[in-house]
């Protein structure tokens, strides 16, 4: 159920379910009975029902869930932005299932009613919202309505997330088969309150002969690659991590990134620290360990030793030549890579310089974990970045660009693989976004792919446990406080391995 569907996957899935034998219309009625069922889940005594129905298939919905609505006692008005006559096919027919008036939308007002129910567009949306319905969706917006939208809220653009003018803001939102990405994207996952996903006779064979390559970030994913702990395992076993460190006044960065790799379960980890800052680092540093390491001659000399398996190169590393030259002694040692921070704005406007150094290092697996501004800086000008629709898809290019998972982070993160891939994440508090996070960030991924776990995989994992740890924390959160936290997110776990067997 991870599978996350385009709205034109949506309709392909659609089209083959009813290739299949189930007639529209029948998708038409479970889909408005799933949201009728909503609306009576929460009734108490009659509602008066506003039902806005648009003039497409979406508002075929609407005039189903109206017809039940209103059969179950409530009172309900349907308000049109076409008549019926003008509706086609399904929503044709579901309209002349209501056999109660049909108001025009326009002008329509909030006044008194409990419940409005969106149904004027959804996978079909295909422009701006424009007069009239851009002041009713106003009217939905101001009124204190308990508000359901069918599919996806009114002007949420259902691949994006993005608000095509405007926006419906809505309680519940009831969608079918599977969510899309705009119901995880931001801000469509602000629009849409708690979302429902019903199931209206589309099986999961039809969505996997669809060869939907974009999840909801979650467990499910990856936990099959997660390391596992086991009894007879050494420390050895479990790979040995290399964090950079910066200079004597940047250490920090380093440090919590060394930590969280550690308590990811890396078997040890080495904080490759300027001999100018060896002191330091030795003085706040206990089970990880330190080695003086001179720029990118001195990681040449300690990759020499194959234990050295995963690096993170980034975290208040500095931004230059000297940054540039250690990914490149890290890429040519083909081990694996997380490339953060400075190691990412190092290459600003030179994409080409690190597409070159880490396609010889992605059969070992590359991982880049930008923000949106190292993201612009180091991709801007990429191959189809910049024609992208959404941040789904300027992730996907930059992975194809630059042959690397990369991990696009934001409260609505992508994760992408350069062979397709994607995930978005949805388990980060907004108290996450705070100094230092990121560090962590690196340092788990770093320490999950230290054992082995594939970048992708190990991408993912990592952003969904920085989520969970941050989630277990709570607000007041500050960096040091995560890698604390990811014992009882490996307990969660690791539970939930074991009692879902995998
Ligand atoms: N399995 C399922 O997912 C099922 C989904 N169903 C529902 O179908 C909708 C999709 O319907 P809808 O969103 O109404 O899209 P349609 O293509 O049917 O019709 C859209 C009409 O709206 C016009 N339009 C589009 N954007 C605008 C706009 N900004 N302003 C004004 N009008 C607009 C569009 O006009 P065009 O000129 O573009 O053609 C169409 O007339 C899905 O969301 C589900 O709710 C099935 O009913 C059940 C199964
Ligand atoms: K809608």
């Amino acid at each position: 159920m991870l599978e996350l569907l385009t709205c034109s996957e949506m309709a392909a899935a659609d089209g083959r379910t009813i290739a299949g034998g189930t007639p529209g219309i029948v998708l038409m009625e479970r889909a408005g009975q799933a949201v009728a069922e909503r609306v009576l889940a929460r009734a108490s005594g009659r509602l008066r029902v506003a039902v806005l129905c648009g003039p497409g298939n979406n508002g075929g919905d609407g005039y189903v869930v109206a017809r039940l609505l209103a059969k179950s006692g409530h009172d309900v008005a349907v308000h049109a932005l076409v008549p019926p006559d003008r509706l086609r096919g399904d929503a044709a027919e579901a309209a002349r299932g209501w056999a109660g008036a049909v108001l025009p939308l326009e002008g329509w007002t909030a006044d008194g009613f409990d419940v409005v129910v969106d149904a004027i567009f959804g996978a079909g949306l295909a422009r701006d919202i424009a007069a009239p319905v851009d002041s009713v969706i106003a009217a939905v917006n101001e009124s204190r309505a308990h508000v359901v939208a069918v599919d996806v809220p009114s002007g949420i653009d259902g691949d994006t997330g993005a608000v095509r003018g405007c926006a419906v803001e809505a309680d519940e939102t009831v969608t079918f088969a599977r969510r899309k990405p705009g119901h995880l994207l931001l801000p469509g996952r602000m629009h849409c309150g708690r979302v429902h996903v019903a199931d209206i006779g589309i099986t999961d064979a039809t969505v996997a002969d669809l060869g939907v390559r974009t999840a909801a970030n979650a467990p499910g994913l990856w936990s099959d690659m997660l390391p596992r702990p086991d009894a007879a395992g050494h420390k050895y076993k479990r790979g040995h991590l290399v964090v950079a460190s910066g200079g004597p006044s940047r250490t920090g960065a380093a440090r919590l990134a060394a930590r969280a790799g550690l308590r990811a379960g890396a078997g040890l980890v080495t904080v490759a620290s300027p001999p100018d800052a060896v002191a330091i680092n030795a003085a706040q540093l206990t089970a990880v360990m330190v080695r003086p390491v001179d720029g990118a001659e001195g990681l040449a000399d300690i990759l020499g030793d194959a234990r050295f398996n995963a690096l993170v190169l980034g975290p208040a590393l500095g931004v230059g030549e000297e940054t540039r030259r250690m990914v490149e002694v890290a890429a040519a040692a083909q081990r694996h890579l997380v490339l953060d921070a400075d190691a990412l704005t190092s290459f600003a406007g030179n994409l080409a310089g690190l597409w070159q150094m880490v396609t010889s290092a992605v059969p070992s697996g590359v991982v880049l974990t930008p923000h949106e501004g190292e993201f612009s800086r180091l991709f801007g000008e990429a191959e189809g970045v910049a024609q992208a629709r959404s941040k789904l898809e300027r992730a996907r290019a930059a992975a194809a660009a630059s042959g690397a998972v990369v991990v696009l982070k934001g409260p609505d993160t992508v994760i992408a693989a350069p062979d397709g891939r994607a995930a978005i994440n949805e388990n980060a508090p907004p108290w996450l976004a705070t100094a230092g996070t990121g560090d962590v960030l690196a340092g788990i991924i770093g320490g999950l792919m230290a054992q082995e776990m594939p970048a992708f995989a190990a991408a993912c994992a990592g952003v969904w446990m920085h989520g969970a740890a941050a989630a277990a924390f709570g607000p007041g959160l500050i960096a040091e406080d995560l890698p604390e936290m990811l014992p009882r997110v490996w307990r969660e776990l690791l539970e939930l391995l074991f009692s879902t067997g995998n």
